[in-house]
């Protein structure tokens, strides 16, 4: 599987804007390309007091049948986040999944939320992991990244590749540089991290994207700047990284998940009941 990290600015609230910058890399997207991944909200912006519901959009909105056809055009999925609007249950801070075939295969909204943002959006309450083209991938946004015990229920969901959608800043480079390793290798899996770059809501961005690979080789990285960088991934690693040891094997605090009942490609974690919810 051929990855394409882009490390792109955005713009708070300007969805034309984002869209068609996600659009232009998307298009250029080298021809061996099968999966392009955006940074966290690169849709909408981040969340800003005062302004998250009205910069948050619906998974049913017109731009995800844009991203789809523009999937189908160069046969590759896309993953990319966005602040989304759920009229019952208020704002979240989202990234799907796009795929040629199906649209939006796989929609996850960040369950561990970052400290400005809890009182602007409500936390997700499920890690998913789905099947696409063979091979298992799973979902987190930003601050997910900073718990181990998410990246590992993912791995516990069988993902050979976790894909993050990153909003990172700084003075944090650091720690999602070392944490997105330590990931890749306490789970013996893929870690690829699309970061933002440039700057907005307050933050300057610290760019940073990666991709890790289950013995913690870097295969790709980007430095601060606005750009696009490729890995080609080779799951036989994940099978190579495991022959000797297998941490999900011998764990001794084993986590319990759950199939999706609609769509057995689809398995989940459900997250206890939170009081974080915006005030
Ligand atoms: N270290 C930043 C985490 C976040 O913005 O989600």
């Amino acid at each position: 599987m051929n990855i394409e990290l882009a490390q792109v600015p955005g713009i708070e609230g300007d969805l034309d804007a984002n869209l068609g910058l996600a659009l232009a890399y998307i298009e250029r997207a080298r021809e061996d390309t099968d999966l392009i991944i955006f940074p966290e909200t690169h849709l909408t912006g981040f969340a800003e007091q005062g302004a998250a519901a009205s910069r948050a959009i619906s998974p049913n909105d017109p731009v995800f049948h844009t991203l789809h056809q523009a999937a189908e055009r160069q046969n590759l999925a896309i993953a990319l986040g966005f602040l989304e609007r759920d009229d019952a249950d208020g704002c979240f801070n989202a990234s799907v999944l796009i795929t040629p075939e199906d649209g939006i295969l796989l929609h996850y909204r960040k369950t561990h939320l970052w400290t400005d943002e809890r009182a602007l959006v409500t936390p997700g309450d499920r890690l998913v992991c789905v099947e696409w083209r063979g091979r298992r991938i799973g979902l987190m946004i930003c601050y997910d990244l900073e718990f181990p015990e998410t990246a590992r229920a993912l791995a516990t969901l069988g993902a050979e590749l976790i894909v993050i959608t990153n909003g990172n800043m700084d003075p944090y480079e650091p720690v999602h540089h070392h944490l997105a390793r330590a990931r890749a290798i306490e789970n013996q899996c893929f870690v690829a991290m699309a970061n933002r770059c440039g700057t907005g809501a307050g933050y300057t961005f610290a760019g940073g994207s990666a991709v890790f690979a289950p013995n913690g080789e870097c295969l790709a990285q980007l430095q601060r700047e606005e750009g696009s960088t490729h890995a080609a991934i080779d799951f036989s690693l994940n099978r190579t990284a495991r022959g000797t040891y297998d941490y999900l094997a011998d764990r001794r605090i084993p986590l319990v998940d759950q199939n999706d009942a609609k769509d057995q490609r689809i398995r989940h974690f459900q997250l206890p009941d939170t009081d974080a919810s915006p005030q």
